[in-house]
């Protein structure tokens, strides 16, 4: 059994759903921002963390993105796909009213991915961003008083003893949210209960300033290697407009030669390049797991 993992609490978070479905009977640790779970592994308080890094409506959660790119000796050993379905819910006293909501509450990737939803049916209702669906749904617990609704999943209703008036309001219907399992540890982590989808390799790249034309060049020395590539994404380097770090992820576990000479092809060029891990991923199909609050 692992030490304790942290997680994007409080209780009835999807961040909670992935913890569950990778990690059992371990100590569960939940934190309220990103960044406290990031520092928590850091500072050695626990020794996995469970982060939300992409969501198939939205994309990145850029504010986890950001700061792996900064964490010093945290790696991404696994990576659990959860799907995601979110419902609008009320506090029971206000079952008659959620048709005049004043305010919906959630995290600003669930807002986002309803959407479409808040525009049609909810056009003059101010949606109010929070740390977690979890912490919304908290919220309006505390809160008969005010005629105000959370945006969260059916573990936070029960959690919180919320009514549920609108089921699966995303956006789309084909959700699911990527999660990294972070770990100081270069240690891929490994899950037998899950279904094994197939291993990737992320790094993380600086290109040189001086240089035209490299950013094509590092695309080629993966193509012509073959290794597919699953996910480019540029962030800011946050010194100068027009500086990017950008992040790859290969579709491959590292090996001996194809991906440390892609590497070192690349570093030929100026560029630098990290490896933030390499590591098996899984889908969490809804079944085989007992989900907690
Ligand atoms: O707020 C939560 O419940 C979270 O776990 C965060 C989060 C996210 O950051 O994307 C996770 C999954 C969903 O996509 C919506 C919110």
């Amino acid at each position: 059994m692992a030490g304790a993992i942290g997680y994007l609490g409080p209780k009835g978070t999807f961040t909670k759903i992935a913890v569950d479905s990778m990690f059992n009977g371990e100590v569960k640790k939940s934190y309220k921002t990103i960044p406290e779970c990031v520092d928590a592994i850091q500072d050695e308080e626990v020794e996995y963390a469970v982060l939300p890094l992409e969501n198939t409506i939205e994309g990145t959660v850029n504010i986890t993105l950001d700061y792996l790119i900064q964490a010093k000796e945290v790696k991404i050993v696994s990576e659990v796909i959860v799907p995601i379905r979110q419902h609008l819910m009320v506090h029971k006293d206000n079952v008659k009213s959620w048709k005049e909501l004043d305010v919906v509450y959630s995290h600003a990737h669930a807002i986002a991915q309803c959407h479409t939803f808040l525009h049609d049916e909810f056009k003059n209702v101010e949606p109010q961003t929070m740390t977690s669906t979890g912490a919304a749904a908290e919220f309006v617990s505390k809160h008969p008083e005010l005629n105000i609704g959370a945006i969260a999943n059916h573990l936070a209703a029960e959690a919180y003893e919320l009514a549920i008036v609108k089921k699966d309001i995303h956006d789309f219907s084909n959700n699911h949210t990527r999660f990294v399992v972070l770990h100081k540890k270069d240690i891929p982590l490994t899950s037998t209960r899950l279904e094994a989808k197939g291993n990737k390799t992320t790094l993380i790249i600086t290109l040189p300033s001086d240089n035209p034309g490299t950013l094509h060049q590092v695309l080629a020395a993966f193509a012509w290697r073959k290794l597919n590539l699953s996910k480019i994404e540029s962030r800011p380097m946050k010194t100068g407009l027009g500086n990017y770090y950008f992040l790859i992820d290969i579709e491959a576990k590292m090996d001996d030669i194809l991906i440390p000479n892609a590497i070192a092809e690349m570093e030929s060029l100026g560029c630098q390049v990290s490896v933030l891990g390499s590591y098996p991923y899984y889908l969490y199909n809804g079944n085989g797991v007992t989900l907690t609050v």
